[in-house]
Parts: structure tokens; C-alpha cells; sequence
């Protein structure tokens, strides 16, 4: 591992590290926020996964998270959104290969090789950081767009592993819109029956918990009706029971002036569920 970044902020410290990842077959970028703590104390992690075309430095530089973050004495762990690297499979689109990952274990080729976001977010990273930093195991999940579905999808299938789950206008329905469907396509294969597995709004059934879902949405977001349709995963939840709590905002669009707008509010419902 080797740290490529370090800056005082906010009375802690955020830091940029690299690692050889073995899930993924490839170096690895993540971003680190811990603030000041104890010696041997050990501090609850938030874990952000980003959107499309992003990497380790957009959340760590632009959503302001650090305030927050040494205000509930919480650690922020933020990856990289895809397996990165000459050897790793890539397309010239935005929305497929590097930089778009959704956070999922690929099964086709030539993606299945290193894309596989999931099991790196979900196990490798948190081993890692809970082995070499002052990490607890209480873990929460938040993220934006296609990290809102990766953070979704993960607390979904992984009960009992995260406090807290939110996101900042999350893909709910991959199986359901563009994005998903091109994404699914290449990494999954055509058979819609494996896209379930991967996809919150149809995971919402047989979730074996009911772990509160927050989510905020910009009204002046440009994919809101054709990429994001946050309202089928509320009518589902409903149907069901499972309790989402959708915020709907004017005048804010799909970027990280609309995610600084509201992180507090995740931060502060990440901190009850992992200092409760
Ligand atoms: N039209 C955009 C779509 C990608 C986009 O909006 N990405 C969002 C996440 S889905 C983002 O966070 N971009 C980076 C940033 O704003 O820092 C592009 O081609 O870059």
C-alpha cells in the first residue's frame, strides 16, 4: 500500500492511498477521511461510492464531506468507481468500462476478468481498511447516481453488514431504464433473470431486513425521467412495507452542488444508526 496524498482538513486528516487489489486484478485508488481520535481508538466508516465518469478525488473534492465527517467522528472511505488500468477492459462510452463498474461482479466477457466492484466494496476494502486503519466494524453505505444503486444493492444483499443506507439520486431500477440496461447487457449478459440480483427495486422483496432508506433527488436533475425514476422503487417499497423516505428538491440538478446541499442530513442519519 502506499499513500499518495495526505492534507490536514477539518482536525483530521484526508489522505489518498493506492493497493494492489486481489478481487479486482489491479491497482486501486481510495480516498480516506479519519478524524482526530484517540490513540487506539477506533472510529465507525462511512463508505461513498460515486457515478459514472467519476473517480477517487470527485466526492473528496467537491461534497465538502470532511466537516461532517469530523463532526460525527466518523471515518469516510470513498473508492474508485471501476477497475482501472491498460490491462482492464474498457469502452470509449461514458457509461460502460472504466469509470462505470456498477458496482457489480461481471460474468461476461471480456468484463469478468477485474469487474468486480461489488466484492471489493463490500469485503476487500472494508478488510483492508478495518485492518490497517483506526476503522471499528460499523459500517454505513451512501452514494450518488450509479453509487446510490452500488450502495443500495449492497445493503440489500448483505443484511446485518451496513448500519445506514442513503443516496443522492440514485439508479433504483437498472433492469428498468438505459443506462442499466446497457450496463447489464455487457456485464451480465442478456438473460434478464441474473439482473435481479442486481438491481435495488427487485431485491426489495426478499430483503431479509428492512433497513430505512433515505434519498434525496433533485427536480432539476436532467436524468430524473429517463435514468433515475425514483418513484419505482417508492411504489414497491410501499407495496411492501419497507420504509424509504424519498426528498424531492427544485432547482437542483444531478451534481455535487446538489450533493454538498444535503450531505449533512446524510451524515447526521449515518452517525445515529452507527453511534446508536
Ligand atoms: N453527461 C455526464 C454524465 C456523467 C455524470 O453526470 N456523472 C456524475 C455521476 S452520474 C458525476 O458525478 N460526474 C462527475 C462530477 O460531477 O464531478 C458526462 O458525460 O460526464
Amino acid at each position: 500500500m502506499e499513500r499518495l496524498e495526505t492534507h490536514g482538513c477539518f482536525g483530521g486528516t484526508q489522505e489518498v492511498w493506492k493497493h494492489a487489489s486481489a478481487t479486482l486484478g489491479c491497482e486501486m485508488r481510495f480516498g480516506l477521511y479519519t478524524p482526530a481520535h484517540d490513540p487506539g481508538e477506533r472510529l465507525p466508516v462511512v463508505y461513498w461510492l460515486s457515478g459514472l465518469t467519476c473517480n477517487e478525488q470527485n466526492f473528496i473534492t467537491k461534497a465538502g464531506a470532511q466537516a461532517h465527517a469530523a463532526r460525527h467522528r466518523v471515518i469516510v472511505v470513498a473508492p474508485d468507481t471501476s477497475p482501472r488500468g491498460e490491462g482492464v477492459a474498457d469502452d470509449p462510452a461514458y457509461d460502460l468500462g472504466q469509470g462505470a463498474g456498477f458496482y457489480l461482479n461481471a460474468t461476461q466477457a471480456p468484463w469478468a476478468a477485474h469487474y468486480r466492484m461489488h466484492d471489493y466494496v463490500v469485503t476487500e476494502l472494508p478488510a483492508l481498511i478495518e485492518a490497517e486503519f483506526a476503522a471499528s466494524d460499523r459500517r454505513s453505505i451512501m452514494g450518488h447516481s450509479m453509487g446510490g444503486h452500488g450502495a443500495l444493492v449492497a445493503a440489500l444483499r448483505h443484511p446485518g453488514r451496513y448500519r445506514a443506507v442513503s443516496a443522492f439520486a440514485p439508479i433504483v431500477a437498472p433492469a428498468q431504464v438505459p443506462w442499466g440496461e446497457k450496463a447489464f447487457s455487457a456485464y451480465l449478459g442478456p438473460d434478464r433473470t441474473a439482473w435481479a440480483e442486481w438491481d435495488a427495486t427487485a431485491l426489495l422483496a426478499g430483503a431479509a431486513e428492512r433497513l430505512p432508506i433515505l434519498i434525496d433527488q433533485g427536480e432539476a436533475d436532467s436524468f430524473l425521467e429517463d435514468q433515475l425514476k425514483p418513484w419505482i422503487l417508492t411504489e414497491e417499497a410501499a407495496r411492501l412495507g419497507h420504509p424509504v423516505t424519498l426528498r424531492r428538491h427544485p432547482g437542483h440538478d444531478h451534481s455535487y452542488y446538489f450533493i454538498a446541499s444535503f450531505l449533512a442530513d446524510h451524515f447526521a442519519h449515518h452517525a445515529a444508526a452507527l453511534q446508536g
